[in-house]
């Protein structure tokens, strides 16, 4: 019985990834010091694990933003654009200068568009690809970290992004004829991973891990048959390391397992936690090949539940060649380490496993299956545990009676009787998402209160002459729907965390979001409830400060649930209950405090949808029962918007629809497809703001471009409907950029008001 994680956090246990990157990016340090922190971090890593115990070492697991793009510029899948780039020179930071182009785009090239991983809060790049794409083996990244880490005494098993998943996460490049699909480079594909396999074993490598994610999902259904000839092939490369190939994210899709099985690869890595019934089931018939089995999950941060584990490991025996004990997936989604976190609740505490804590369960199931004696005392405690109930005080009666009696919330008015109950707007209002550019005095003025180096009222004094700030500049700006820009927050999600009883919040467990972003996921271990208003004194302070209305600002219950770490004790759609409650009283206060409109986001809301069809509807109806659960007790007078991040809107564009929100802003100007017609198309016909220019670029756009963007939205959308804003995430930019590109939106949508009223 042998031990494996799928894949470790790479960001450093205290962010000096996100530090040296930033560093980088401000031409504070160099090339070479950039490579030193990340040879420094892959090596801890290494380390950290030898030193748990861990028997099979993952490597390649490190990036400098996202492995996905990795995987691309590896294979030389790069869009025309950013060949140019640096064009000539070939040192280490001309290659870089290439590489973070395509990450963040540059003077010369936008970025590549972003989007989620699968249903987690990580991004990835979206290469882009068209029939001209050769893939070549252009670097060898996964053959040089292997290389260090052989180097420093460690043995390890290069992790790779597998064919099948890069291709599938791909989209054709605006100038790859319709109905092109990146899948039909795969031939030429498989050519370079066979190339990159040879290479591999002649540097001695013993097993690759070639992750298919994919293969969880619909659209990995749809290719099985590529699946098995690609796999075949990549068994018959002459000289190659043997292949592990990993599932995670949920259970492997029907025949995925079955087709593996019949290639010869030597082994398959399941998620045993997500999948766990389905994929047990299905394990028979592996024959020589080896499992790892995804007991310990790396998605969450609960303690495994050591008996269960156990028995799951105990029923897989003698049904697969080896048997090896492994996490459900990378465990990049968990933070590193709860040693250092001092200041939780030890009745919290104690029931926590990170990533650092999981390599511990990982060893103690294998030393426990190899019947080693020195395990007995581990494991009475963990049997302990597993039979002991959660603390009752993590329970809250008055939360569930109040739900009971509410039942399913009584609707709103119908939408046409809300509109005549409002203060009217012009056509095309103009508002902006919430925040606005959190600077570098802010967060250091929050990280000084936190130590206690300034006063509480030195801080909220210092908070609101940033939203003076704020309110005078949307004034001066001209926008119709003021916000107060969210400078007290430090997250979204982790603010309101903060103020609600049921989470938890971390000082140090930071999990990448994308590149050099990250965030601390907080910890909904209880029943949850609001013991005061949360919002209403910045709100109605920014209302105090100007005539114009203020929109006040919440997180919605799908995302307050996707961006923390959930009790499992119970189904999400129970818990999505409790936090609307909270927030139903939130709006409430809001109201009698005078707020008239009041947004309450859903990030999330596509994130959170299954990756198969079949779960969808069952999600469908929780996650709009919470949505309506927060927003139905709010006045008809009382607009409520909402928001949501990335697009791809179609497939939850009925979602969006059931919300029955007043108004809907769509992050939607770095894609290809409109909302605004997906959202028209589903019968959609309430107010809906796509976002006009993208944020995501330092770039600002001129007039002419979002006039542009209007124009193109009002063809699926009458202007009294169409709302006027930018796309989300105002508090990642500076000033520089967001004032000026804020004027040239107002300014298009008073071309346009001016052009209707003639
Ligand atoms: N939870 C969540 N998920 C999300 C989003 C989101 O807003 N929140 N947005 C989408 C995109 N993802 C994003 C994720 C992170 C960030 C982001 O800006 N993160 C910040 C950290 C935000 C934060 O928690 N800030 C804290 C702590 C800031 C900090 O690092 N302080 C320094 C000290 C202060 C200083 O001098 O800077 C420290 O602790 O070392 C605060 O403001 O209080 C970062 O990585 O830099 C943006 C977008 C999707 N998912
Ligand atoms: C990631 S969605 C962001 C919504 C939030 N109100 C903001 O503008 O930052
Ligand atoms: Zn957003």
């Amino acid at each position: 019985m042998t031990t494996t994680v799928l894949g470790y956090p790479r960001i450093g246990p205290r962010r000096e990834l996100k530090r040296a990157l930033e560093s980088y990016w401000a031409a504070d340090i160099d090339a070479a010091e950039l490579d030193t922190v990340a040879a420094r971090l892959r090596g801890a890593t290494w380390r950290t694990l030898r030193e748990a115990g861990v028997e099979h070492i993952p490597s390649n697991t490190f990036s400098y933003y996202d492995h996905v793009l990795d995987t691309a510029v590896m294979f030389d899948l790069v869009a025309p654009r950013f060949a140019r780039i640096a064009e000539g020179d070939d040192d280490r930071s001309a290659e870089l200068r290439r590489y973070f182009a395509m990450a963040r785009g540059c003077d010369e090239a936008a970025p590549l568009r972003m989007t989620k991983w699968f249903d987690t809060n990580y991004h990835h790049l979206v290469p882009e690809l068209s029939p001209a794409t050769r893939p070549r083996l252009a670097g060898r990244k996964p053959l040089s970290e292997y290389v260090q880490a052989r180097g420093l005494g460690y043995e390890t098993r290069p992790v790779l992004l597998g064919p099948l998943t890069l291709l599938l996460l791909s989209e054709g490049s605006p100038d790859a004829p319709r109905g092109w699909r990146p899948l039909e480079l795969l031939d030429g594909l498989l050519d370079c991973y066979a190339e990159l396999l040879g290479e591999l074993a002649s540097a001695g490598a013993g097993w690759v891990q070639l992750d298919e994610p994919i293969l969880a999902t619909d659209a990995g259904q749809e290719v099985l048959r590529e699946l098995g000839d690609a796999y075949e092939r990549l068994g018959g490369v002459a000289q190659r390391p043997r292949i592990l190939v990993a599932v995670y994210h949920g259970p492997a899709g029907e025949g995925a397992l079955e087709t593996l099985k019949r290639t010869p690869i030597e082994g398959v890595a399941l998620d045993l936690v997500r999948g766990n019934a389905e994929d047990v089931s299905k394990v028979g018939g592996l024959g020589a090949k080896s499992l790892v089995a995804g007991v310990v999950d790396g998605r969450n941060v609960w303690r495994a539940d050591i008996p269960a584990a156990l028995s799951t490991l105990a029923s897989l025996l003698g049904l697969a060649g080896e048997v090896v004990v492994g996490t459900s997936c990378p465990l990049l989604h968990v933070p590193y380490d709860l040693e250092v976190e001092t200041g939780l609740d030890p009745s919290v505490r104690d029931r926590l496993a990170f990533a650092r804590q999981k390599l511990d369960e990982v060893v103690l199931l294998g030393r426990a299956l190899a019947g080693a004696e020195d395990v007995e005392e581990q494991l009475a405690g963990a049997r302990q545990r597993s039979s002991e109930r959660a603390p009752r005080a993590f329970t809250d009666q008055r939360v569930r009676a109040r739900l009971e009696a509410l039942g399913q919330a009584p609707a709103r008015p119908s939408y046409r009787q809300r509109e005549r109950a409002r203060a009217p707007l012009p056509p095309l209002p103009t508002t902006t998402i919430g925040s606005f550019p959190q600077t570098g005095e802010i967060r250091a003025a929050r990280a000084a209160h936190r130590a206690g180096r300034i006063t509480t009222q030195e801080y909220e004094r210092e908070m609101r002459a940033e939203i003076d700030r704020v309110i005078a500049l949307q004034e001066d700006i001209g926008l119709d729907v003021l916000v107060h820009g969210e400078p007290e927050r430090n997250d979204m999600v982790q603010y309101f965390a903060e103020r609600l009883d049921g989470f938890a919040v971390t000082d140090h467990g930071w999990v990448q979001s994308y590149g050099s972003r990250c965030v601390r996921p907080p910890i909904l271990y209880g029943d949850v409830a609001r013991p005061a208003p949360m919002t209403v004194e910045w709100t109605t302070y920014a209302q105090s400060r100007t005539d114009r209305p203020v929109k006040g600002m919440l997180t919605g219950p799908v995302t307050m649930l996707a961006w923390s770490f959930v009790r499992t004790d119970q189904p999400l759609a129970e818990t999505a209950r409790q936090v609307a409650l909270a927030l139903r009283d939130e709006i409430s206060d809001l109201e009698r405090a005078g707020i008239r409109h009041i947004q309450v986001d859903e990030a999330a809301l596509r994130e959170l949808l299954p990756l198969r069809g079949r779960d969808h509807a069952a999600y469908t109806a929780w996650a709009v029962g919470a949505f309506r659960l927060a927003t139905s007790g709010a006045t008809a007078g009382t607009r409520i918007h909402s928001h949501m991040c990335y697009s791809e809107f179609s497939a939850i564009a009925p979602v969006i629809d059931a919300l029955d929100a007043d108004v809907t802003s769509i992050e939607a100007a770095r894609s290809q497809a409109s909302p605004a017609a997906d959202l028209a198309g589903a019968g959609f016909d309430r107010g809906i703001g796509p976002g006009v220019y993208d944020i995501h670029s330092p770039r600002v756009p001129t007039v002419a471009e979002i006039e542009q963007a209007l124009r193109a939205a009002l063809e699926h959308t009458e202007p009294e409907r169409l709302w006027v804003n930018p796309d989300c995430g105002l508090k990642t930019r500076g000033y520089a950029e967001v004032e000026p590109a804020l004027r040239a939106m107002v300014e298009a949508a008073r071309r346009i008001r001016a052009e209707l009223a003639g």
